[in-house]
């Protein structure tokens, strides 16, 4: 192992750059070369590929966003393009390529190990839907964003006595708006995990007016959508005016919390530490508090667990 290369795929997550700045230092530290790929997959087909040191990590750190920038890209998903990346990886002296991106970006990682690129997956994505790690890079700053827009809404929803119906992203994963709705005390969340009835919403908004309470907050998960419908009928049904907030991308920007950056820091060093042990296609996440690594086919099979024990707390608690 002489030269490794890093790249960030897929939607940017707060905490990339804190994962970049890991994985850098720690191969430099180690004698290693490291390239910085722009623009994920895109960039990678494109040979946009720079040499990093030291400082081209300084003073990101506390910064969202990806400074490699980031990109979906749909040729991926063809064999053709991943041999080409394969290729332009072997030209520039590559041996191995770290991914920080989420599932779409992990399953163009593993492919591109198939083809004999030595790939490592670091989990940077908000929505918090990869099940072989407890956390992803992002998650927690996402969070505490949604939460700040929930405590905001919940002070103009008291005020003016409304419903207000939140959109909370997380693409098929419940976890933010489940998290965000225990943290900011909704009164319900609708779920992608969870089946749910509209008119029992409405029937317990009544009773929470009727009970004295001055707000009354729903989040929804991206994954159920449909919030200004939501709203509409909800006013219909219990005659109280509803409002309806997509809160949408602002939940992806922002400084990262000292949680992300810290696991961001762990799992970018685990990730070079893996390569230099000479293990390649694997994924590090962490779980009970512990910095782990997967075999990415394993990770990838690997099923969702729904969090049932917060969904009934969240439930229990909120009325
Ligand atoms: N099935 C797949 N095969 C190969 N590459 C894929 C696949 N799915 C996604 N990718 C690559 O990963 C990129 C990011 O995936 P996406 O799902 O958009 O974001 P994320 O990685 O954050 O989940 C895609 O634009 C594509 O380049
Ligand atoms: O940025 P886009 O392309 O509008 O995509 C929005 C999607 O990206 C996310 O913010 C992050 O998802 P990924 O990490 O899978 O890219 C989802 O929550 C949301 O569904
Ligand atoms: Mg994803």
């Amino acid at each position: 192992m002489n030269k490794i290369a890093v790249l960030t795929s897929g939607g940017d997550a707060p905490g990339m750059n804190a994962a970049i700045r890991a994985v850098v230092r720690t191969a430099l530290h180690n004698g290693l070369k490291v390239m910085g790929v722009e623009r994920g997959y895109a960039g990678l087909l494109n040979n946009e590929l720079k040499p990093m040191n030291r400082s081209s990590v300084s003073d990101i750190i506390q910064r969202g966003g990806t400074i490699l920038r980031t990109a979906r890209c749909l040729e991926f998903k063809q064999e053709e393009y991943r041999k080409k990346a394969a290729d332009i990886l072997k030209k520039n002296g590559v041996d191995a390529l770290v991914v920080i991106g989420g599932d779409g970006s992990f399953m163009g990682a593993k492919l591109l190990s198939k083809l004999g690129v030595k790939t490592i997956g670091l989990p940077g994505t908000i929505d918090n839907d990869l099940p072989y790690t407890d956390y992803t890079i992002g998650f927690d700053t996402a969070l505490n964003t949604a939460l700040d827009a929930i405590n905001k809404l919940r002070d103009t929803s008291t005020s003016h006595e409304r419903v207000s119906v939140v959109e909370i992203m997380g693409r098929n994963c419940g976890d933010l708006a489940l998290y965000a709705s225990v943290a900011g005390g909704a009164e319900s969340v609708l779920l992608p995990e969870k089946e749910y009835d509209k008119d029992e919403l409405c029937g317990l908004i009544k009773s929470g007016k009727a009970s004295g309470k001055m707000h009354n907050l729903v989040l929804v998960a991206e994954g159920i959508g449909g919030s200004e419908e939501l709203a509409k009928y909800i006013e219909s049904r219990t005659g109280i005016e509803t409002r309806a907030t997509i809160l949408g991308h602002i939940q992806r920007g922002g400084s990262p919390t000292a949680c992300d950056r810290v696991l961001a820091s762990k799992l970018g060093f685990r990730a070079v530490e893996l390569l230099l042990e000479g293990k390649t296609s694997r994924v590090v996440g962490i779980r009970d508090n512990k910095i782990i690594d997967d075999d990415i086919d394993d990770a990838l099979a690997m099923k969702r667990k729904f969090d049932e024990k917060l969904y009934e707390i969240s439930k229990i608690i909120s009325y």
